[in-house]
């Protein structure tokens, strides 16, 4: 089984005055991981270090108990990564890109000439193989970026943001697409889109300005805020009052009455609450939420 151990990362930008990761370390075994957090919480900057694109300040990580660094080459031959940028090869067929990128990644042609061949047809686009990159939707796209991160059959898939910008039936098919190949690979996605790991992540890791929240099981997490989740039966007045004071995680209307539902350890108790079973996007802005 594969392991990486990602042990006291620190990485500082702009002379030090960036704090972009502060001690971080987790370790992953094979699996879907799910890296969340809001913006600026170094969710990149943790994927480019770990694919060796970026120098850490300090720290180390360690792939079956040997340092990145010392393995050099051989740590990228088990290595897929899908970054989040976008329109770097618009000019390039499909076809072509594959091709490219397998080149680079040293396959040899035989070799690439297959899995091209199977990859295109994993991720559903063989009928557009010598369509252009730059006309294709975003889920095209996405979908193109994940088969050249899959084409050296990489023992760590790195994906960053790989739905972002997606509707929602491509975001299902990724999801499932993603969750179906992750067996016997480590694979690590970071979103914004708690629904996009809620339920395919063995472990949900959750990073806050640099540092480690904490990583655990989706049950595990959506546990601590037990008893925390409530409904509560408002006026449309008191819309406002509860929105400046409570994380309001969704609210609807009920007749002349507006239902809240409400991610607090202090419930209103002038209102009738329910508690209902927390989610992750409850646990998300219980933990990200900042001031209330
Ligand atoms: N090249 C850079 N130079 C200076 N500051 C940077 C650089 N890259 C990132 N930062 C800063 O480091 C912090 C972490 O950024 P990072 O992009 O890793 O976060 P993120 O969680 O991936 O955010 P997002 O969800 O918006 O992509 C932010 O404060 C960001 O502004």
């Amino acid at each position: 089984m594969p392991k990486l151990e990602i042990k006291n990362i620190s990485k500082t930008y702009k002379k030090g005055t960036v704090k972009a990761l502060d001690n971080f370390s987790v370790t992953l075994t094979s699996g879907v991981y799910g890296l969340l957090g809001p913006n600026g919480a170094g969710k990149s900057t943790l994927m480019n270090i770990i694919t060796d694109n970026l120098n850490s300040d300090s720290g180390k990580v360690l792939y079956d108990g040997e340092d990145i660094k010392k393995l050099g080459k051989g740590y990228r031959s088990v290595l897929g990564y899908m970054p989040q940028q976008q329109g770097l090869y618009d000019d390039f067929t499909l076809n072509r890109f594959l091709w490219y990128m397998s080149a680079l990644k040293g396959l040899k042609k035989k070799e690439a000439k297959e899995k091209i061949t199977s990859l295109l047809k994993t991720v559903n686009l063989t009928n557009s193989a010598h369509k252009k990159l730059g006309g294709f939707s975003g889920g095209m796209k996405q979908r193109a970026l994940i088969a050249q991160a899959l084409l050296n059959d990489p023992k760590i898939l790195i994906l960053d943001e790989p739905t972002a910008g997606l509707d929602p039936k491509e975001r299902i098919r990724i999801r499932n697409f993603v969750s179906e190949i992750a067996e016997d690979k480590i694979v690590l996605i970071s979103t914004h889109v708690v629904s996009d790991i809620e339920f395919i992540a063995k472990e949900i890791v959750l990073l806050k300005q640099g540092k480690l929240v904490s990583h655990d099981t989706c049950p595990n997490l959506v546990g601590e805020i037990e008893n925390k989740v409530v409904e509560v039966e408002i006026n449309r007045e008191e819309l406002k009052y509860f929105q400046n004071n409570y994380r309001v995680s969704n609210l609807y209307h009920n007749d002349d009455k507006i239902i809240v539902r409400l991610v607090t350890n202090n419930p209103p108790k002038d209102h009738k609450s329910t508690i209902v079973k927390p989610t992750l996007e409850d646990l998300y802005l219980y933990v990200f939420e900042q001031g209330l």
